[in-house]
């Protein structure tokens, strides 16, 4: 990892230092443009040809029904059922407690404005299966939308190598009531989710995160379809921000947490103390050689670094250019800094407090915004799940009162079919 020195560098040189996932030569964009289009044209049977293509696999039906999840989930022990068991039961507790019924407001007299939810019918979740396969991501993305009242839900999850999925996801279909799983990975689950094949309905909004095809292809979609995006949910990264109360064994552990997700995964530590940093360089070589996943991790961590600043404050406005998808504070005296955070994901607090947990089971969602993206968005929640609809009723003293108003608004843009729309109604008596 390469250690910059806060004070040296220019804003120019921090705007550069926190770009991630760039395609200048705009190679990613045409090769997931070629699979949607591809896609859009051929339907099911270009989905058999990248399963061929990408996953090595040759299918002969693009998905699994009840029975078959039934029979592969038998695999997964009692140790592991309750493990499932208890990050469903928390992730299910935070998420409910974001649906709220909001209050009616009287904006003036007989004038009443509210707001209800109403779930997105069709949902697509992606869950990632390349390097790893994430049944803890089906939890992220399963739950809320089932708590927001979906009525179908599309799950693409690419093919493993025997041509099916694995346990866990296959038991978490089950826990989520959900009796179907498609095989297909990659942008080409996004294309079938966003067009609809022979096989795939189309759908109204596609969730998840995935790697740099997975979310170009999102993208893509979202600027070129009626189907909307949850967020661009790429390759995972952390920050943390680090003073001498941390300690460099847990710093070290938290970064390759996030390593070992994939090669161009980020981990990027910002600390007030010299010390920290060379210990933490220490404990990072280390860790590593007993990481089975140590070959992505180390790609992972050559394309990280280490920014040493004066002050807290300082770490905090490089973490906020960054916009990091998980941000550690470790450090004892998080209290301070908590206000000081403009853009993050998902904020752990402290040094007990390792990503990991929310990546799996504390309750908060794990699918988030990366790539600085953080910025503008938000991670998963219910919310993502569900349109806000407005309503208001007028009564008759509410036209009186608001009618005056909106003719002259109406006259103000000139027009007149928007002002007689209220006149008609207050000259009916
Ligand atoms: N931001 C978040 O919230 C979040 C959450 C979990 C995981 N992640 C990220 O998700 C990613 C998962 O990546 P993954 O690769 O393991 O699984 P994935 O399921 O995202 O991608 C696998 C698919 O990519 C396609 N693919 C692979 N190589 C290709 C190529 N050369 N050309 C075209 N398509 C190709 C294949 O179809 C394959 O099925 C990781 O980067 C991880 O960090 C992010
Ligand atoms: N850290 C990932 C989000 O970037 C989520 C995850 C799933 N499994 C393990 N981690
Ligand atoms: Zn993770």
């Amino acid at each position: 990892m390469k250690t910059y020195n806060y004070g040296n560098l220019s804003k120019d040189d921090v705007n550069s230092l926190t770009q991630r996932n760039v395609d200048p030569a705009n190679e990613i964009r045409t090769l997931v443009e070629d699979v949607i289009a591809h896609v859009k044209q051929n339907g099911d049977a270009a989905l058999y040809d990248y399963a061929l293509k990408f996953d090595k696999v040759e299918l002969d039906r693009l998905y699994l029904d009840k029975a078959e999840l039934e029979e592969i989930a038998a695999a997964v022990s009692p140790a592991q059922q309750k493990a499932l068991q208890t990050a469903y039961n928390n992730i299910y507790k935070f998420h409910q407690s974001q649906l709220k019924t909001e209050d009616k407001v009287e904006t003036m007299a007989g004038v009443t404005c509210w707001r209800e939810l109403r779930a997105i019918e069709k949902v697509g979740l992606y869950i990632p299966g390349g390097t790893a396969v994430l049944p803890s991501t089906f939890l992220m993305l399963g739950i809320p939308a089932r708590i927001a009242g979906c009525d179908e839900i599309v799950v693409c999850s690419p093919p493993q190598k025997n041509g099916k999925v694995n346990a866990f996801i296959a038991y978490v279909a089950l826990l989520l009531g959900i009796d179907k799983v498609y095989l297909v990975g990659g942008s080409q689950a996004v294309a079938a989710m966003a067009y609809g094949t022979q096989t795939i309905s189309k759908v109204d909004k596609i969730f998840g995160p995935g790697n740099q095809f997975v979310t170009k292809a999102k993208t893509i979609i979202q600027s070129t379809t009626t189907t909307a995006i949850d967020m661009p949910a790429g390759p995972s990264e952390v920050l943390i921000i680090a003073d001498e109360t941390a300690n460099p064994a847990f710093v070290a552990a938290d970064l390759l947490a996030q390593a070992e997700h994939g090669v161009d995964s980020q981990a990027i530590l910002v600390t007030t103390s010299q010390t920290i940093a060379d210990a933490t360089l220490a404990e990072v070589e280390k860790q590593l050689t007993v990481l089975p996943r140590a070959e992505i991790a180390k790609q992972a961590i050559d394309n990280s670094y280490i920014v040493i600043t004066n002050t807290l404050d300082e770490a905090m406005d490089f973490s906020n250019v960054y916009a990091p998808e998980h941000l550690i504070l470790a450090t004892t005296n998080w209290k301070g800094l908590t206000a000081g955070i403009k853009n993050a994901g998902s904020v752990f607090l402290g040094n007990l407090t390792p990503e990991s947990v929310g990546d799996y089971a504390s309750g908060t969602n794990h699918t988030l915004p990366t790539s600085s993206y953080a910025r503008a968005y938000s991670g998963v929640s219910v919310d993502s799940f569900v349109k806000k609809v407005t309503f208001q009723f007028l009564t008759d003293e509410g036209i009186q009162n608001i009618g005056p108003a909106v003719e002259i608004l109406a006259d103000m843009e000139g027009l007149h079919a928007h002002r007689n729309a209220v006149s008609v109604r207050l000259n009916n008596k």
